[in-house]
């Protein structure tokens, strides 16, 4: 009998051990049943971040317990990617394909006439229409027409090679190769460069801005950008996508603010941060509205009791002929226009402009829009611009 309650409990003691062996079994080191709960950074909880929950991983086949104890995944927001525009240097020659196509008629087609068999006055006259079409300006296209026949009644020869030359000289004269283009983005001391953006709305002008912005940042200079457009909202979005792609802050206010307390509050940021370049965009102002204009002598005034305002480009519109010239003649009026920003040159055969803009307002066009492409300005030169439309290399 006490055998028999002796083995009994040997067997009972022997259920349990093996029992609770199965029923403790130790589990894998660093694994869990329970899903680990999700860490949250301070930086995720200051952006308000997503936490993304940890996956479940399968166990590696061969039964070999691998698994470590894995840190939760954190989706942080990629901090927006600089882009790195290229430099000013060389872009008129990238570009130059869009001014072969666009001026083809008003090169090419000076020169197949100048290279006609005979030239006599019809086909002097149909020259000297070209160049009016072409938006040159009636009193230099006659001064072309003269110079040239001149040439080839002293030269004698016309080989297309002496055509081209000759063709090429005089319009490279009437650009005037000797003009200071220099667009003065330079600080002095402790003082940014202060460029101002004006013209007509349309023309090109937060573009040109954002462009410029782009080429400067490309030449390694630090930019703040100041958004006076303040009639349109749109055109600070428009510049605040260009500033922060290319890491420019822009200072902008309400709809509605004084352009002018922006147009200070731009110049006081680039002074504070020290930059290079403060560029200030400001409204789109019909010419024909005398109090906008005067609003545009104030911007220049109140931008002045901070620094010296460097430049102030003009921004034109290539396709809109004389009435661009109108609007040039009204601003170079309210304001000491120091440049001319010729956009949109890649839809126009009337590149001529440049010669007529300049000789009316006696100001160098400096730079030029060459498309919608963010890298689509590039400083003026008047051989890379002839050797364009010409179709030379
Ligand atoms: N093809 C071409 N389009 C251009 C060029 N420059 C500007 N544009 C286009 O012209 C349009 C008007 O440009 P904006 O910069 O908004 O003109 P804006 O003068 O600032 O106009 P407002 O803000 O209304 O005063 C846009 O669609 C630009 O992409 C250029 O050189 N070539």
């Amino acid at each position: 009998m006490d055998y028999t309650i002796f083995a009994v409990a040997i067997f009972l003691i022997a259920v349990l051990v093996f029992g609770g062996v199965f029923l403790i079994r130790p589990r894998r080191p660093g694994v869990t049943d329970e899903k680990p709960s999700p860490e949250v950074t301070d930086e995720a909880a200051a952006t308000g971040t997503a936490v993304a929950e940890p996956e479940e991983r399968e166990e590696p086949a061969g039964g070999v317990e691998t698994a470590q104890p894995e840190a939760p995944s954190v989706e942080v927001p990629a901090a927006p990617e600089l882009e790195t525009p290229p430099p000013s240097a060389g872009r008129l020659v990238r570009l130059r394909a869009r001014l072969a196509r666009s001026q083809n008629v008003f090169g090419q087609g000076l020169l197949s006439l100048l290279a006609a068999d005979k030239l006599d006055d019809d086909t002097w006259d149909e020259i000297e229409d070209t160049l009016i079409t072409a938006d040159v300006g009636v009193t230099s296209a006659a001064q072309i027409v003269d110079n040239l026949r001149t040439k080839v009644k002293v030269h004698g020869g016309r080989t297309p090679d002496e055509v081209r030359d000759m063709l090429r000289a005089e319009l490279i004269a009437h650009i005037d190769p000797d003009l200071d283009r220099t667009v003065r983005t330079e600080p002095h001391g402790d003082r940014p460069a202060v460029l101002m953006i004006v013209g007509v709305n349309g023309t090109g002008k937060t573009t040109t801005t954002g462009k410029l912005a782009r080429v400067l940042v490309g030449d390694g200079r630090s930019v703040v950008l100041g958004a006076a457009d303040t009639f349109r909202a749109a055109a600070a979005d428009q510049l605040e996508t260009w500033g922060g792609r290319v890491g420019a802050p822009v200072v902008r206010k309400d709809e509605g603010a004084d352009p002018a307390s922006v147009a200070f509050d731009a110049v006081a940021r680039g002074v504070d941060d020290r930059v290079d370049t403060v560029i200030v965009d400001t409204a789109g102002r019909l010419h024909t509205k005398t109090g906008l204009m005067d609003e545009l002598g104030k911007v220049k005034r109140v931008v002045e009791k901070k620094s010296q305002v460097d430049e102030v480009l003009l921004v034109l519109d290539a396709t809109t002929g004389q009435n661009g010239l109108r609007q040039a003649r009204v601003f170079a009026e309210a304001v000491n226009i120091t440049g001319i920003v010729l956009t949109k040159l890649d839809g126009t055969a009337k590149g001529g402009i440049i010669i007529q803009v300049q000789r009316e307002l006696g100001v160098p066009v400096k730079l030029v829009g060459l498309g919608e492409g963010p890298d689509d300005l590039a400083p003026f030169d008047p051989e890379t611009f002839v050797d364009a439309i010409l179709g030379q290399d």
